[in-house]
């Protein structure tokens, strides 16, 4: 099915056509086959399979600066099905293929002077993408190689384990109260789940965007490691989780993030609504075209 199609297939029923994002049956080891490597790509997401390994690694391609668009959460959420359903894949590594940056967050331009119908499509493919990436069966390690605000800090903290590269310039956090927007309990939820109630608090009313060095005390990234050694380091770490059974691997998960999944899964509409609500205050999207109008100014 096609991106835009498919979006309007998740807006109508809340939900990917392509199964259950949660819940689903243990994953089984892949078949001995040849060594064999796949890619497929569409327009935002990249992605090479190698099968001998059972290893995927995602890369975000959508200059010039990987923001979250309605697009690109639709093309993610099937190369993540896709991938979901391939016997040949255990794991997947998520980075960025643009220079400097991860991810830039949600598209603001998606949050801006858009109807209701817009705004509720909209956030039921954000809801989609960390439900999907949250409740995988497969091991998740984000390389995180380059700037990470706000929605791509959200998906180096769903994956299972983050390692960033060490460069000063680099930053990452939930910076949304900076906006003067709030970030929902899920993304909340699943802050707290990595760093601690403490360090959630301070960092999400304060907006934080943390320098690497600075994510790594306090949590918020496992590993740093030299930009180089990125790639090699993060499918080390990779082969060390695929070491271990699926099954318990995949039922601890489980047992480790059902409740923050749950919570989400059964209020799912009434955080639709919540979402157009807040967004479509005069306030908040004063906020916003001021935030996007700072962008702009910073560059000339
Ligand atoms: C109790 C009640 C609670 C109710 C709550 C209910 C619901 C919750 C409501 C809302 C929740 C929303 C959650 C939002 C999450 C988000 O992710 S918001 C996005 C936050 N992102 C950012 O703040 C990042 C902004 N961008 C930057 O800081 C920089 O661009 C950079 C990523 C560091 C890259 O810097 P640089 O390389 O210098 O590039 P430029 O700044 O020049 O940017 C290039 C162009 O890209 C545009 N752009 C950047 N980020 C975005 C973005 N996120 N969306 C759209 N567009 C973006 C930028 O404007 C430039 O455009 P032009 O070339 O000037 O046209």
């Amino acid at each position: 099915m096609a991106a835009p199609a498919l979006a309007r297939c998740m807006a109508r029923t809340g939900v990917l056509p392509l199964g259950q994002a949660w819940g689903r049956a243990p994953r089984l080891p892949p078949s001995p086959l040849p060594a064999q490597r796949r890619a497929f790509s569409n327009n935002k997401v990249l992605v090479e399979l190698d099968e001998s390994a059972g290893v995927a690694t995602m890369k975000f391609k959508s200059p010039p600066v990987n923001s979250l668009s309605l697009d690109f959460l639709t093309e993610f959420c099937i190369s993540l099905e896709k991938l979901e359903n391939d016997r040949a894949c255990r794991g997947v590594i998520l980075t960025s293929a643009v220079p400097k940056i991860f991810s830039s967050g949600l598209d603001i331009t998606e949050m801006c002077g858009k109807s209701t119908e817009h705004y509720a499509e909209f956030w039921r493919a954000v809801q989609e993408m960390w439900l999907r990436l949250y409740s995988s069966n497969m091991v998740t390690v984000a390389a995180v190689n380059g700037s990470s605000p706000a929605g791509g800090c959200l998906i180096a903290l769903t994956c299972d384990y983050r390692i960033m590269a060490e460069n000063p310039k680099f930053s990452i956090g939930l910076n949304e109260a900076q906006l003067g927007i709030v970030a929902p309990f899920w993304f909340k939820d699943t802050f707290v789940n990595v760093v601690g109630h403490r360090v959630a608090e301070s960092s999400l009313q304060l907006g934080s965007l943390h320098s690497a060095p600075e994510a790594h005390r306090i949590g918020l990234v496992d590993e740093l490691v030299p930009e180089e050694k990125l790639k090699d380091r993060a499918t080390a770490v990779m082969q060390q989780w695929l070491a271990l059974p699926d099954h318990a691997r995949q039922l601890t998960k489980t047992m480790m993030r059902k409740a923050v999944l749950d919570r989400l899964v059964a209020h799912r509409e009434e955080d639709v609504q919540n979402f157009i609500s807040f967004i479509s205050k005069e306030s908040i999207q004063k906020s916003l075209r001021m935030y996007m109008e700072m962008l702009k100014k910073k560059k000339s």
